[in-house]
């Protein structure tokens, strides 16, 4: 038995178009992002997919590019779930901050640490912050995470730890009930899901950066092994471009 995924990261945020790290802030789309999820739609209708349920993070911008995906493929009624479990990791202290500035600030080397490595969490989010109370008093998180879970910053390590029980207690189930499903989530929350399912090191998981709003299927066995890994449903050279864009949004200017 072959099962199929498709996971996408949302289409543009304003803050990605400012290049300020974002993590739990609640940034609306910007107008390309919305583009970007109409065409992800279409390329999903083109190529023929249907889906039976979905999956994605309290947040606007990959709720939205959800519903925006499934309003081109005539899927709107399909049962959504929402979870904090695949929200962006939590930028603590950075979020709201200009990576650029910041590398230009900390170095491009301290940046890319505080980006790509597995382990080191960014500094806190202060309760200084003018953040602070509009991300911890958020209703939305009135059922979870509970005090003792709710994140003041995240390593991707940290993020995968609060992703991956959500990816095997309720989408695998899901999976391997038959059902065809999307995820519409984040940068980071998805490499934590990616490099669980390619079983990839601490290093190489470090090389990957997602672009905005491609979709990309996995081909999965009956034990979720992949068959077939990160198929984008986008041309190889705009692939490979937007991935180096979102590497290089690190970089001091
Ligand atoms: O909120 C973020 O991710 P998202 O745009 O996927 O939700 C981060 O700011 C992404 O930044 P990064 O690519 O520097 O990890």
């Amino acid at each position: 038995m072959v099962y199929k995924i498709v996971m996408i990261r949302h289409g543009e945020s304003s803050w990605n178009k400012e290049n300020r790290f974002c993590g739990w802030f609640d940034a609306d789309l910007s107008e390309k992002g919305v583009q970007e999820a109409h065409a992800a739609g279409k390329a999903l209708k083109d190529a023929g997919y249907q889906f039976d349920a979905a999956h994605t993070s309290v947040l606007k911008r990959a709720q939205i590019t959800l519903q925006t995906v499934l309003g081109e493929l005539g899927q709107s009624d399909i049962p959504i779930n929402k979870t904090w479990r695949l929200n962006e990791r939590h930028y603590g202290g950075l979020t709201g901050l200009d990576k650029a500035e910041t590398a230009a600030k900390h170095g491009e080397a301290q940046v890319q640490i505080w980006r790509r490595s597995f382990d080191v969490p960014p500094p806190p989010l202060e309760e200084s912050s003018e953040f602070y109370k509009i991300i911890m008093d958020d209703p939305r998180y009135a059922n979870g995470p509970t005090k003792e879970e709710f994140p003041m910053f995240e390593s991707l390590k940290l993020t995968i730890e609060r992703t991956l029980p959500y990816w095997n207690d309720v989408i695998v189930p899901q999976i391997k009930e038959g059902k065809r499903i999307l995820i519409a989530a984040h940068g980071n929350s998805l490499r934590g899901i990616v490099k669980h399912l390619d079983n990839m090191s601490e290093d190489a998981i470090m090389g990957l950066n997602l672009p905005t709003g491609i979709p990309f299927v996995y081909e999965l066995d009956e034990n979720m092994k992949p068959i077939t890994s990160m198929q984008f449903l986008g041309d190889e050279e705009t692939v490979r471009k937007a991935m180096e864009a979102v590497a290089n949004q690190g970089k001091a200017k």
